[in-house]
């Protein structure tokens, strides 16, 4: 079986958050079960591959043209595409992307012409379900591609039959993930709890009728991670390898995140994008409390400037308490993993999140909001800590709790976690039999 993922960004190529792990990732752990996954990417500023052709399609009703470019990596065949419209700093956050993602879109389905099943991923590729057979991933119900039809239309091609309630329109817009939904052989979203809560209002952002609608198609299936990329007994990034054999290593790594950072342990570390999703007003205004009980913060991401300022004055009242890293780095990320006393994960939302599982792995116990994948991979009371209520005290609670429990014994049950994907492979594969059956 033949498939090519579709997607705007994979690790290691090009990372903002989790999408690019799951698409890094996933085609690999494929390979065994004889599916040979090709990973199709715009082609990003500073990417660099051996041109391999030219993709010839049709933008706006005029041909366009668009070099193709190919490269292996840890295994994986990557096609990276040349449209107009990415030879830029940033992967998403530009007026225009609507309109460069349709025509990325629009190229890529030629590519897709060679391949027996396309696996489309997020709102970005969504828009191949109308032109080739598709499973259709949701990585996060949030950002769905809303933009008005008189250009949709005209840069498309499309009939303006499909601006209806049951096709791509909403709300008086066309609603590029609606339609992925609607016109994939297949739906699936990253856990079975988010799978379940989408399709409430509660959830839903608007297209819970539609999912309930589309349920007989829609599964849940868990992320994994990449046990490659992800393992303490052989980070370069870390100073020591440890592993749940020989854990003395990870003390090596505390002491290292602890100069690095001049934080005093114990360290509570949120490693995310900051976003509204994150819960990271329920951080702020738990900070005092936090720091009245003894705990130091450490905060690493990038995103909404607001969340920015509140980290940057947060670091400024609280020297050697807390330390805010405005920055996308793999190697303090990987550190911080190792070396914190415990991660925050208080999302409002959480799709399926991997932040939780990538502490677990190294050691490094969550305490984690009781919501979509979050409660599929978090063990209460074993591997990490659940909290419900989203409020700060929430929050606070589940703290005390963790410590209170053991926050190293949590963090070693976690180590010993199977977080791979193996299992969910399998369900992949039941799922792109179903697509093509
Ligand atoms: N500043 C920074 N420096 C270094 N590394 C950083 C970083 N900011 C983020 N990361 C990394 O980005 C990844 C975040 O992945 P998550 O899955 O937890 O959340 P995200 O919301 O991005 O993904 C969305 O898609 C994924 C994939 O399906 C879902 O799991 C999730 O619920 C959904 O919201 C982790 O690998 C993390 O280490």
């Amino acid at each position: 079986m033949r498939v090519l993922h579709v997607a705007p960004e994979a690790y290691p190529l090009v990372k903002v958050g989790g999408l690019a792990d799951v698409v890094g990732a996933l085609p690999k752990a494929m390979g065994p079960l004889g599916v040979e996954a090709s990973v199709l990417l715009p082609w990003h500023r500073g990417l660099s591959a051996r041109g391999v052709g030219e993709v010839v399609f049709t933008f706006a009703g005029r041909e366009e043209r668009a070099p193709l470019g190919e490269r292996v990596e840890g295994g994986v065949r990557f096609l990276l595409l040349g449209v107009e419209g990415f030879d830029r700093e940033r992967v998403y956050g530009y007026p225009d992307d609507a309109e460069r993602y349709l025509r990325f879109v629009l190229a890529a389905k030629e590519v897709a012409k060679g391949f027996d099943l396309v696996h489309a991923h997020d709102w970005t590729a969504a828009l191949l379900a109308l032109f080739a057979p598709t499973v259709y991933t949701i990585h996060n119900l949030a950002h769905q591609g809303l933009l008005d039809p008189a250009p949709f239309f005209h840069w498309t091609g499309l009939p303006w039959t499909l601006f209806h309630m049951e096709a791509l329109e909403f709300y008086g817009k066309v609603n590029l993930m609606k339609g992925g939904i609607v016109f994939a052989r297949q739906v699936t979203t990253v856990s079975p709890s988010y799978a379940e809560e989408i399709k409430t209002p509660e959830f839903g952002m608007g297209l819970d009728g539609v999912l309930r609608r589309h349920a007989e198609k829609l599964v849940g299936i868990l992320n994994g991670l990449d046990t490659e990329v992800f393992d303490p007994g052989k980070d370069p990034y870390l100073p020591a390898p440890y592993s749940l054999k020989d854990p003395s290593g990870k003390a090596r790594a505390k002491e290292a995140f602890r100069q690095r950072t001049g934080l005093r342990p114990p360290v509570l570390a949120y490693i995310g994008r900051l976003d509204p999703q994150k819960g990271l007003d329920l951080v702020l205004k738990a900070l005092p409390r936090l720091l009245e009980l003894g705990f130091s913060l450490y905060v690493q991401g990038v995103g909404e400037e607001g969340f920015r300022q509140a980290f940057l004055r947060a670091e400024e009242e609280h020297p050697g308490r807390v330390r805010f890293l405005p920055a996308y780095d793999e190697a303090l990320a990987r550190l911080a993993y190792a070396g914190a006393e415990a991660v925050l994960v208080p999302s409002r939302f959480e799709p399926c999140g991997l932040v939780q599982m990538i502490a677990s792995r190294y050691g490094t116990p969550p305490v984690a909001r009781a919501v979509g994948g979050l409660k599929d991979t978090v063990e209460d009371g074993r591997t990490g800590v659940l909290f419900e209520t989203y409020h700060p005290e929430g929050l606070l609670y589940g703290v005390l709790r963790l410590f209170r429990l053991g926050a190293e014994a949590l963090g070693l049950a976690g180590m010993a976690k199977d977080f791979s994907w193996e299992a969910s492979a399998r369900a992949y594969l039941e799922v792109y039999r179903r697509a093509l059956g």
